[in-house]
């Protein structure tokens, strides 16, 4: 999706932004930002007063009332323009997502016979047969065969990708292209309500709920409102008990200046380019609560393989224990894997031929095949002669050939120590009671991990890895990762408890996950980002989806959300800010019209006192438009504690806000002075 983002403010965004900025003046649209609303009935009574003058009360020039009134417009129209430019980016995006949404006739699989039927009639649970050349009609899991699918329709990613029945590969999404080969797919998703469907309305925002920080930021800035409007309206029979003249238009300039326009404008805004610039990273949020919660996040749980480390976890040598041989040792890894389809397994049988060797391959074809699972971290094959071949974790395989009175060679640990302690993963070969050796699977640790863990404690976050692996080798790389804590010898269920002892704490946990035995777990999580690649029941129990497959993406989803929270917490410190400042030059301006003496006021030294309430109104409106890239782009971002980031923060867009205005006001009364 890289590629279409290129065009992220096109000419057509524009447009299409200015036009929606314009249906979105309608009240009715209105009144869900109260803050906007209150500045749009401002503007209606203002109007009264130029088109009745004398209305609503004696007032000044016309001249200046239509200014006024332009200016609260203007001010309204920027604060929909902010909105319909960040929802503009998602329109976009939806549009060309559309267009990967064909209509397709699909093979369905009918009682041994395949029928032709349009792409949009299939159900949950229909089964289709899509071959070479042809589209996957519908969101669905292989249940038959394997095949290289083009995926670059949602992922932007050229590279075709394996998928096969089976495993944690199985799934595939309506939309992409099979290149080879075919597959038997059973869908497993209704009309309207397949992965792409949910992307679309994800992106155009008919799913967008408010999440509960906006929630009560919304609330905070209503409330403000409310009490401004109050303050406003007392000051009207207060001044006339003293005699002092008020207009009518000059209360609304002073309560649109004082209520939170700026943040009230950019609230939306925010919300809206937060989720898009995750979607930017190829992860679908399907929620902007699970957007923020990754801002919030105090833990984050890593898999070390694959994530960590690049998990090509390969065999790299044969290193036989007790008084076996190593082409003896070779010989039983090799039957051990000859229908083991994992990488690991592969890479064995590869190693073998690479060592010119040979395998007799006819002994397993009759056996029981014992397929590798987390659970057992075993893998291998029951023989038909009665013999049990296994490899897995050293551990793994300890204890199953001490349960049939098998004896562990003495050298055993040393050799498993000596691949543990290089970082690489041992996996014990045994037949019956007799451990044959140890076969060394290399991996290595992805560049720049280390700066990224620092980076995540900087900001206050504590890595957990786990991994199924040894504890020397989990000691070994998480040394060399440099995270903070690890669980070695970990099996599916137990993240889920470390998940929940961390959440007994009142810790935000994420974590990334892409087999079935994950699905809990991410679903337990507060940020669960499951890969694309992964398996149905991991990508709905997950709140996010990588789309490029890579766990280790979860940093910078967990960026994303701090510098949501961040630009959201800035902004409103300077609008609040802002607001008081202003109240220095509309005050003054606002008695001294009502009693000149009062002229020792005018501390800003503005030119006049409708100049300063005009400057203050024009500075109210502009200042939106101006913080609008803030807005889109986010905070500049750097990895400190929350502690830090707020103080750093309440100083910048704090004292900004305060001077701002300040300045800001004063140039434009300048200008302005010399119309009026
Ligand atoms: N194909 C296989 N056959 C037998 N044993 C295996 C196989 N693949 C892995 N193992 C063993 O099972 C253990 C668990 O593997 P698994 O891939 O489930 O690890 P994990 O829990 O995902 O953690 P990580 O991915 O961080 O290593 C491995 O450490 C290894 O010892
Ligand atoms: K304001
Ligand atoms: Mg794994």
């Amino acid at each position: 999706m890289s590629t279409r983002h290129k065009s992220m403010l096109s000419r057509n965004m524009m447009r299409g932004a200015v036009l929606d900025s314009f249906k979105k003046l309608n009240p009715i649209w209105m009144i869900k930002n109260p803050v906007m609303f209150v500045v749009e009935i401002g503007a209606f009574l203002v109007l009264l007063q130029i088109l009745f003058p004398g209305l609503l009360g004696e007032d000044h020039i016309t001249g200046v009332n239509v200014a006024i009134f332009l200016i609260l417009l203007i001010t309204i129209w920027f604060a929909n323009f902010a909105e319909a430019l960040a929802e503009g980016r998602g329109k976009a995006q939806a549009d060309s997502l559309k267009k990967t949404k064909q209509q397709v006739m699909a093979n369905q699989l009918i009682g041994g016979s395949t029928r032709s039927v349009p792409s949009s009639e299939l159900c949950k649970g229909d089964v289709v047969v899509v071959s070479q050349g042809e589209m996957i009609p519908a969101d669905g899991e292989i249940i038959e065969g394997l095949a290289s699918v083009d995926e670059s329709a949602i992922t932007g990613e050229s590279a075709p990708v394996i998928k096969e029945a089976g495993g944690d590969f199985s799934s595939v999404t309506g939309g992409t292209l099979v290149v080879s080969d075919r597959i038997v797919i059973r869908v497993t998703s209704d009309p309207g309500q397949s992965f792409i469907d949910r992307m679309i309305s994800l992106v155009e925002g008919a799913e967008r709920q408010k999440t509960p920080n906006e929630i009560a930021l919304g609330t905070l800035l209503t409330v403000l409102t409310v009490i401004f409007l109050i303050v406003v309206i007392t000051l009207k029979p207060i001044a006339d008990y003293l005699d002092i003249h008020l207009e009518i238009t000059v209360l609304v300039s002073l309560l649109v200046c004082l209520i939170p326009t700026t943040i009230g404008g950019l609230l939306s805004a925010i919300g809206i380019a937060g989720m898009d610039r995750v979607t930017q990273y190829n992860v679908l949020a399907m929620s902007g609560k699970a957007v923020e919660a990754a801002g919030d996040v105090n833990t984050m749980i890593l898999d070390k393989t694959g994530t960590i480390t690049f998990g090509n976890r390969m065999a790299a040598e044969f290193l036989p224990v007790g008084s076996r041989a190593e082409d003896e040792l070779a010989h039983w890894a090799a039957v051990s894997s000859g229908f083991d389809e994992t990488p690991e397994g592969r890479s064995v049988i590869e190693l073998l031929r690479r060592q010119g060797l040979e395998y007799d391959e006819t002994l397993a074809a009759n056996g029981e095949i014992i397929e590798f699972r987390a659970e057992t971290r075993m893998s291998g094959v029951d023989l038909q002669d009665g013999r049990r071949v296994r490899k897995g974790a050293v551990d793994a395989i300890k204890k199953w050939v001490s349960s049939r009175g098998g004896q562990i060679p003495g050298d055993l640990e040393a050799v498993t120590n000596q691949v543990a302690s290089a970082g690489g993963t041992p996996l014990a070969v045994a037949v019956d009671e007799v451990i044959y050796g140890i076969i060394h699977l290399k991996d290595t640790v992805k560049p720049g991990m280390k700066e990224r863990f620092e980076q995540l404690r900087k900001m206050g976050i504590r890595t957990i890895m786990c991994t199924g692996d040894n504890p020397l080798t989990a000691a070994t790389i998480a040394r060399e990762a440099g995270v903070d804590d690890y669980i070695a010898e970990c099996k599916p269920e137990d993240k889920i408890d470390v998940i929940r002892r961390e959440q007994a704490q009142g810790k935000l946990v994420a974590m990334t996950g892409d087999g079935t035995n994950d699905a809990p777990a991410l679903a337990q999580a507060d940020v669960g980002l499951a890969m694309n690649s992964g398996t149905v029941s991991a990508k709905e129990a997950a709140n996010m989806v990588d789309l490029d497959s890579d766990p280790s993406k979860l940093i910078e989803v967990v960026g994303i959300g701090k510098q949501l929270l961040m630009t959201r917490g800035a902004l409103t410190t300077f609008s609040i800010a802002n607001d008081i400042a202003k109240y220095f030059a509309i005050i003054p301006a606002m008695f001294m019209l009502a009693i000149p003496e009062m002229g020792a006021l005018n501390i800003m030294k503005l030119g006049s006192p409708l100049s300063a309430i005009l400057s203050a109104l024009i500075f109210n409106a502009v200042i939106i438009p101006l913080l609008i890239p803030i807005a889109m782009r986010g905070v500049k971002y750097r990895p400190m504690s929350s502690q830090r980031l707020l103080s750093r923060n309440l100083l910048i867009f704090g004292l900004g806000g305060v001077v701002a205005p300040f300045s800001g006001i004063k140039l434009i009364d300048l200008f302005v002075h010399l119309w009026i």
